[in-house]
C-alpha cells in the first residue's frame, strides 16, 4: 500500500468516520514532530527550554493560572516553528533556486517564530520574576 494517498483518493473520500484512519492520522502527525526535532537546531533549542520551563514551574508550584500561561507560551513557539519549518520545505521544493518572493516567505515565517519565542520569554519572565524575590 502507498504510504501517500493520491489528490484523486482525496478528493473522492466518503464521509464516513473511521477510527483506522484516526490513528493513522496521528501517526503521521507524531511523524511531523520526529521530523522537526530531528531536522530543526531551533526545535533541539525549544525542546531544552520546554524541559527548563515545565522544570521551573513544578519547582517553584506555580498556579493553576501560571501554569495556563505558560503551557500557551510553549505550544505557540512549537506551533510556529512547525509551520516555519513546513514552509520552509515546500519553499525549497517550489522554488530551489533563489527567488525573492520565497525570501520574503521564509523571512515571514522565520518572523512568527521569532514574535512567538520573543513573547513567550516575556510571559517566562512575568511569572517566574516573582518567586525570585
Ligand atoms: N530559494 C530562496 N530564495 C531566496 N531566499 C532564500 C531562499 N532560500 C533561503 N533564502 C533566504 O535564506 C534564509 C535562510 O533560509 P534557510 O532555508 O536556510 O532557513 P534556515 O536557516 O533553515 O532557517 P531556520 O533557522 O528558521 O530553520 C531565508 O530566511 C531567506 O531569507
Amino acid at each position: 500500500m502507498h504510504l501517500y494517498q493520491s489528490r484523486e483518493e482525496n478528493l473522492n473520500k466518503t464521509a464516513s468516520f473511521s477510527f483506522i484512519a484516526r490513528i493513522k492520522s496521528f501517526r503521521y502527525a507524531f511523524a511531523g514532530i520526529a521530523v522537526l526535532i530531528k531536522t530543526q537546531h531551533n526545535a533541539r533549542i525549544h525542546l531544552i527550554a520546554t524541559t527548563l520551563v515545565i522544570g521551573g514551574g513544578l519547582f517553584f508550584q506555580i498556579n493553576y493560572i501560571e501554569w495556563c500561561l505558560i503551557i500557551l507560551a510553549i505550544m505557540a513557539v512549537w506551533v510556529s516553528e512547525a509551520l516555519n519549518t513546513a514552509i520552509e520545505f515546500l519553499c525549497d521544493i517550489a522554488s530551489p533556486a533563489p527567488h525573492p518572493l520565497i525570501k520574503k516567505s521564509k523571512d515571514l515565517a522565520a518572523g512568527a517564530v521569532l514574535i512567538s519565542a520573543a513573547g513567550a520569554m516575556i510571559i517566562g519572565l512575568i511569572v517566574f520574576m516573582p518567586y525570585f524575590h
